[in-house]
């Protein structure tokens, strides 16, 4: 059996913690890269969301060529196509589909997408797939979800995300099947709107210094 980690395993492995940002502008979103990687997150998800958004991964993915920047809210093949010519990285989804399925079956770029229960995990393990998502994660079940995936579906992975804070987040990380997490609590609205990207790099110091104490230890 092969022990080399798929490129998408290898990429959750960057970091603990992978920042989710919705941009308002291309300047805000090359500031808040930035900041992020300068704290010590460099894996970021940028949402589809706003009309800059494109627009804002194409620049920051120029901007910070270390970083590895990736598409959020890709819910469709238009977005995957958008997403990879933007330059994402990674493309994250929160769902999965059988047209985003083979949109992603074209590109070369590891996809994350998401799921919330067994049929949907079966689904996704049914089409080849080992690495999942794991969302809306604290609204579907949590960690004890995550914990009751481990049983039937133990080859399984994820990276739970929504409604996770960095209260929460040491919880998810201790688990087996928990490669890492993803949340916007490192890119609240006020913050940004404020400038203050030297506080979007303390949160993500406090975030990826939570995350690496705690990543992996309890094997659960
Ligand atoms: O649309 C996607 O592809 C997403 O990635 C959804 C995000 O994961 C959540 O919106 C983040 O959830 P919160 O941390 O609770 O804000």
């Amino acid at each position: 059996m092969s022990t080399i980690p798929s490129p998408l395993r290898q990429l959750l492995a960057l970091a603990p913690v992978i920042p989710v940002y919705t941009p308002q502008s291309v300047g805000e979103a090359v500031q808040v890269a930035a900041a992020l990687h300068r704290g010590g997150l460099p894996v970021i998800e940028v949402t589809l969301r706003t009309p800059v958004a494109l627009a804002a991964l194409e620049a920051m993915v120029k901007a910070l060529p270390d970083a590895v920047i990736g598409a959020g809210t890709v819910l469709d093949g238009l977005h995957f196509d958008a997403a990879a010519r933007a330059g994402a990285r990674f493309v994250v989804s929160p769902g999965l589909t059988p047209r985003l399925l083979a949109a992603a079956s074209a590109h070369a770029l590891p996809f994350l997408p998401g799921v919330q229960s067994a049929s949907e995990l079966m689904a996704g393990l049914e089409a080849g797939l080992d690495t999942f998502k794991f969302f809306p994660a604290a609204p579907a079940g949590g960690t004890a979800m995550l914990r009751a995936f481990a049983g039937p579906f133990p080859q399984a992975r994820f990276c739970p995300t929504g409604g996770i804070t960095v209260e929460t987040a040491p919880g998810y990380l201790r688990l087996g099947n928990v490669l890492c997490i993803g949340g916007s609590w490192l890119t609240p609205r006020a913050m940004l709107a404020a400038g203050d990207w030297v506080g979007v790099e303390g949160l993500a110091r406090q975030a990826a210094a939570v995350g690496n104490e705690k990543r992996g230890t309890g094997n659960e």
